[in-house]
């Protein structure tokens, strides 16, 4: 088994380099677990409340959840995914029952910033883009996904988000093993070279 943590800002690329990963590769023995899931849920309080949250701050995560299920499907246990929704702020009912795979990818802001977490990563992946490009793609995302407007992805992006982004994602740079720069359309030659480390990995692992 090979656990990949891939972080990088907010629009930097990170589903979708996982996406291409995923075209590459045998998607089958592949499963992502996506940090956004585990947005910590708070039902107390109302819809105005919980918009007002800094989302961009570690202690938006249950990083105890997802420490959890990381080590659970490392030991090859199934365990059940909450389910995040950025149009009401919250858990939804429903949970993903994920079993263990061969290629495990965590993906999400703030990977990089929890010690206990780096160390079930295999492999570390910070994902690049500047931050005008990331804002633009945040904007366009938030807008048609998110169901946000201009005026909340500006004032996010001014009140919390760039002021986290540079307070611990960037810092987070530093424990990765691979940066991939992520602005030009498709980086195709990181893809490549990132399928062939997960495959030469994997088929290491299992002839040790
Ligand atoms: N290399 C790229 N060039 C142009 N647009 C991109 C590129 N990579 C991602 N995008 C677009 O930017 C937006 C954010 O990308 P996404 O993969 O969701 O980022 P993240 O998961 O890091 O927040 C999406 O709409 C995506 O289609
Ligand atoms: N209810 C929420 C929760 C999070 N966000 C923002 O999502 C960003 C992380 O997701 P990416 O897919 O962009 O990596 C993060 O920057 C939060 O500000 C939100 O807007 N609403």
């Amino acid at each position: 088994m090979l656990v990949i943590g891939i972080a990088g800002g907010t629009g930097s690329g990170k589903t979708t380099v996982v996406h291409n990963i995923l075209r590459d590769l045998n998607a089958e023995s592949v499963i992502v677990i996506s940090q956004d899931n585990y947005y910590k849920d708070q039902p107390e309080l109302s819809f105005e409340e919980r918009s007002k949250i800094n989302f961009d701050h570690p202690r938006s995560i249950d990083f105890e959840l997802l420490k959890e299920h990381v080590a659970a499907l490392k030991n090859g246990e199934s365990v059940s995914q909450p389910v995040y929704s950025f149009i009401t702020h919250s858990r939804q009912d429903e949970t993903i029952l994920t079993h263990p795979q061969s290629v495990i990818i965590v993906e999400g802001i703030l990977v990089l910033t929890d010690a206990d977490l780096r160390e079930l990563f295999d492999v570390k992946i910070f994902v690049h883009a500047d931050s005008d490009e990331r804002l633009i793609r945040r904007v366009r995302r938030d807008i048609q996904e998110r169901g946000r407007d201009l005026d909340e992805v500006l004032t996010r992006y001014q009140k919390t988000l760039k002021p986290m982004h540079q307070q611990f994602i960037e810092p987070s740079k530093n424990y990765a093993d691979i940066i991939i720069p992520n602005m030009k359309k498709k980086n195709s030659v990181a893809i490549k070279v990132l399928s062939t480390v997960i495959k030469e990995k994997l088929n290491s692992k299992t002839t040790v």
